[in-house]
């Protein structure tokens, strides 16, 4: 298996969008996704040396904008390509991480989380999880203990989202240690049974996060949340 899997994916337009009338300028085929440089309106002048058309391959192209085209693909089929993966490697004992990558409204919580009744990675990567950690529990193979913690980088400083004001909330150290590379001191950890679990605590940490707590939205584009759930065996 790769090591590593990227995936582009094109919303559809919103309402502002399809209101300027915009069009796409991106196409995608098989892994191909082709961007072409719309022609300018007469009167201005742009680079001509640039090229009219550019071609990118990714592991998975994924068109959303439109349900009939070949590169149309559902939530549960966007977990079967990223997720299982994911899951599989976590069981074989690796550490595995999933991130979106996008401006402001292109469609990263769609794609992470989905919506009520058809949901995105995040939800269905813990249901494998906590069904497999079920299934192994229930023949008697081991326990488990399963952690979360949840932290965002503002500024350059690392907060933990889930712990109550204090001197270890704000301003965390990333260190590294000798044998499990970089990590976060003093970042809270939290016992998790299910995914209901694992929702509260993103929904709590969710309303501390910078951009909810100051009510700005230019600041989303400096700040990054990361979610980490870690499992371990107990004998
Ligand atoms: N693949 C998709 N199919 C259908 N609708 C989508 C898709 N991706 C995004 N959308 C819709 O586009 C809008 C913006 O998406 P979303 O909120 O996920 O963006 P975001 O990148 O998380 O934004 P922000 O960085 O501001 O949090 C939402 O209304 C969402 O439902």
């Amino acid at each position: 298996m790769a090591s590593v899997k990227v995936a582009v994916r094109v919303r559809p337009m919103n309402r502002r969008e399809k209101d300027l009338e915009a069009k796409f300028i991106i196409e995608m085929e098989g892994k191909k996704t082709t961007i072409t440089n719309i022609k300018l309106p007469d009167g201005i002048t742009g680079d001509s040396s640039r090229d009219r058309t550019k071609v990118f391959t990714y592991d998975f192209s994924y068109f959303s904008a439109d349900c009939k085209n070949s590169n149309y693909v559902s939530q549960e089929r966007v977990f079967r390509d990223l997720g299982t993966d994911v899951l599989k490697s976590a069981f074989e004992g690796y550490n595995a991480c999933v991130f979106a990558y996008g401006q402001t409204g292109s469609g990263k919580s769609y794609t992470m989380m989905g919506n009520t009744g058809d949901s995105g990675l995040i939800p269905r990567i813990c249901e494998g999880l906590f069904s497999k950690i079920a299934d192994v529990t229930r023949k008697g193979d081991a326990s488990f203990r399963t952690e979360v913690s949840y932290l965002e980088i503002y500024n350059e400083r690392v907060r933990d989202l889930l712990r109550r004001k204090s001197s270890k909330t704000f301003n965390l150290r990333v260190r590294e240690h000798p044998k499990e590379g970089p990590y976060v001191e003093d970042l809270s950890k939290h016992l998790v049974q299910n995914y209901r679990d694992v929702e509260e605590l993103m929904d709590a940490g969710n309303i501390n996060r910078t951009t909810a707590a100051t009510g700005m939205n230019d600041v989303s584009s400096r700040s990054h949340a990361i979610f980490t759930i870690n499992f371990t065996q107990v004998l």
